[in-house]
């Protein structure tokens, strides 16, 4: 549940909409963009997890969060902030994001050191200047580094713990996570999820975490979005779900992404049936409708193919059916 440290959310998408540029910089001519009337609100203590299926756009969105790609600025706030165009949001630490490049390199001390380098866990978790000792020293334990560790000698997984210390050593107030812990044993994820939790409910922080893996999450969101075509589908405090579907996060996601994959064949079948092409055009045409309200609270309507035609006001604590 939200976390009353900040007034105002901590992240605001509204009416967002993003194509990516083509050759010569800009949108192709008469391309549909692929992020589109996308709107969330979250606040402080937030954890919302960002699921949908493969090319859905979940990652394209944080990128835009973490200021990667340029949007217009009342389109994404955070922190009431354009992350594109304040760059001392990422620079402060405030705002971080861990995912695409950084699955390549370990940011140090303002270089990209990629993470197979002859380089030591110590140097490099040590290296990083005006962290708080007690933090550094309590990632360490989560993550159960050992600090000898030479990165091009360790297994993928020790490497990524490394990685993973880095970029939490600074304590930012909203953290972006691209599926980070594929590489995680069952222990290490469970700890690092136990710690992100409580960086939530304890210092307010706000986390959208993008997973295809439900293992050990069960308890650990408080909303869930989720987006198919670029399209915000559901935007929902976690108690809601439960409420609503009444089985496990995976079989909810499961049914969601089974109901939008069998429609897209349906919708390709009477594409062909019509004599057009089965696949339309990359990101021609969606579904869903949510807009955003005045108060700062994002209010979504279900798609009427996932949860039925219902109208819903989200905060950080409640549901109200409109
Ligand atoms: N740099 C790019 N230029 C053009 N199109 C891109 C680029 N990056 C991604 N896309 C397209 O945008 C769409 C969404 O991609 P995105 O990576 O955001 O999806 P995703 O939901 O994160 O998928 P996954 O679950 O597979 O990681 C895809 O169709 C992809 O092909």
């Amino acid at each position: 549940m939200g976390v009353k440290l900040n007034s105002g959310p901590t992240i605001e998408i509204n009416g967002l909409k993003f194509t990516y540029p083509g050759i010569n910089g800009h949108p192709p001519p008469g391309s549909k963009p692929l992020i589109e009337d996308f709107n969330l609100t979250l606040n402080a203590g937030d954890r919302c997890l960002l699921v949908g299926s493969n090319g859905a756009g979940k990652t394209t969105i944080l990128k835009i969060l973490g200021g990667k790609h340029m949007v217009e600025p009342h389109m994404v706030r955070v922190l009431g902030r354009s992350a594109f165009h304040d760059t001392a949001l990422t620079g402060s630490g405030d705002l971080s994001y861990l995912g695409g490049e950084w699955r390549r390199d370990v940011a140090f001390a303002g270089f990209d050191v990629p993470i197979q380098m002859d380089v030591s866990a110590d140097k490099l978790i040590n290296g990083v200047s005006g962290v708080d000792p007690q933090r550094r020293a309590e990632l360490i334990k989560v993550l159960d580094i050992d600090l000898s560790w030479r990165l091009h000698k360790v297994s993928d997984g020790q490497r990524r713990r490394v990685q993973i210390c880095m970029g939490l050593l600074k304590p930012y107030k909203v953290l972006l996570l691209d599926e980070i812990t594929v590489d995680l044993d069952v222990l290490a994820r469970a700890d690092l999820l136990k710690f992100l939790k409580k960086e939530c409910e304890e210092r307010g922080a706000t986390i959208i975490y993008a997973t295809h893996i439900f293992d050990g999450l069960e308890d650990w969101p408080s909303h869930i979005a989720y987006v198919a075509n670029g399209k915000l589908q559901l935007a929902l405090p976690m108690d809601r779900v439960k409420e609503m579907y009444k089985l496990s996060l995976m079989r909810t996601v499961e049914s969601w992404l089974r109901k939008e994959r069998d429609e897209e064949r349906k919708r390709r079948n009477e594409r062909k049936a019509k004599g057009l092409p089965e696949f339309e055009q990359q990101n021609e045409g969606s579904s869903g409708d949510v807009r955003a309200v005045n108060n700062g609270w994002a209010a979504g309507r279900l798609n009427s193919t996932i949860a039925g035609e219902e109208n819903f006001v989200f905060s950080s604590n409640r549901v109200l059916r409109q």
